[in-house]
């Protein structure tokens, strides 16, 4: 469906078709019966033996056992070396990586080169989330997935793995993995201005390829961190419930009040509320926890995507 259609305004009434499976759900490579290597070695063996012709299915059978102990690596590393007081700065990294994106320039996107970007202004505070990522990915050394997941995919694997474990959606095992990561920075000045105005950053998203309905989605990301969106460590749709409270605009504020409300949010998510398109989504999810959670996947996975090359390509 084109962006435009999707972000039309009876569209948080009309949700698009989604797969079969919700989205908060374990993936079907989790709940696929979980293959062994001597499964595969006996399959392989006994195919070579009747000099039968069916070596799509062995590649098949190993690519699935192979990627379910890859999966098995990555979060089992991401439990040790991500801690819940990491993820907002985590899950930050993964829009300062994918948001270097330009659609017309079909350049930038997710690729890793966030790690060269760290002296840019816009990349402040970034290495508090670097550091437990790049530990993570050392970690999968001598295990399944070494070598075989690249730096970017670590980064978009260990955002997901900070939304699941601060109470978010879980959808580790659905972030696809084979991106192959860029060798030096991006090109600058992609990401956006805080300061824009409701309408300029939804231009801005839609030049890196990101419709209303993801932008706003991927926004109630700063429900974790301290911007003043309920609980620092809790993934939830208190990001929404507070553009619609408006705390900004509240009538008789004492000035102690006042100033408290100036600490909530950005300059750009305050002006992400007066912008009518947007409101229609902040709204629906402000409402409607389970279709942020389900629409926040969606666009994440799309957003791990931009500009990706993948190895199977
Ligand atoms: C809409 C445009 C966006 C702008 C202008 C923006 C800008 C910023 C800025 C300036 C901060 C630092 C706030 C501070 O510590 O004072 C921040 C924090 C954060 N951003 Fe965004 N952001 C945007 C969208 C996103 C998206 C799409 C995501 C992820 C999907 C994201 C994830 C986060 C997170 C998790 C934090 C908290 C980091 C922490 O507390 O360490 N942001 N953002």
């Amino acid at each position: 469906m084109p962006a435009t259609a999707r972000a039309s305004a009876s569209a948080p009434t009309s949700r698009s078709p989604r797969p079969s499976s919700s989205s908060t759900t374990r993936s079907k490579v989790d709940r696929a019966p979980v293959l062994t290597r001597r499964d595969v070695a006996s399959v392989a063996l006994a195919c070579a033996f009747a000099r039968t012709i069916v070596r799509p299915d062995v590649a098949l059978a190993l690519e699935r056992a192979d990627e379910g102990a890859i999966r098995r690596a990555i979060r089992a590393s991401l439990e040790r070396e991500v801690p819940t007081s990491k993820c907002p700065a985590v899950l930050r990294l993964v829009f300062h990586d994918a948001g270097t994106h330009s659609a017309s320039e079909k350049d930038g996107g997710m690729n890793g080169s966030v790690r060269y970007e760290l002296s840019r202004p816009e990349s402040f505070g970034l290495k508090r989330g670097l550091t437990p990522v790049k530990n993570a990915y050392d970690g999968l050394q001598g295990t399944a997935a070494e070598g075989k997941v690249s730096f970017s995919d670590m980064i978009a694997c260990a955002g997901a793995y900070a939304v699941e474990i601060t109470g978010g959606p879980s959808f580790l095992e659905r972030v696809p993995i084979g991106r192959v990561d860029a060798t030096s920075a991006d090109p600058e000045n992609r990401m956006p201005e805080q300061t824009l105005s409701g309408k300029d950053m939804r231009e801005h998203f839609a030049r890196s390829g990101i419709d209303t309905r993801d932008m706003v989605a991927l926004a109630g990301a700063h429900t974790i961190g301290g911007k003043g969106f309920g609980d620092m460590y809790t993934f939830d749709n208190a990001y929404y419930v507070t553009l619609v409270a408006d705390p900004w605009h509240k009538p008789n504020m004492t000035k102690d009040e006042a100033s408290m409300a100036e600490h909530i949010g950005l300059p750009s998510d305050k002006y992400m509320r007066e912008d009518a398109e947007s409101m229609l989504w902040i709204k629906k999810y402000a409402e409607d926890q389970e279709a942020f959670f389900e629409d926040f996947v969606d666009a994440y996975i799309r957003l791990t995507k931009l500009g990706a090359t993948f190895s199977t390509e």
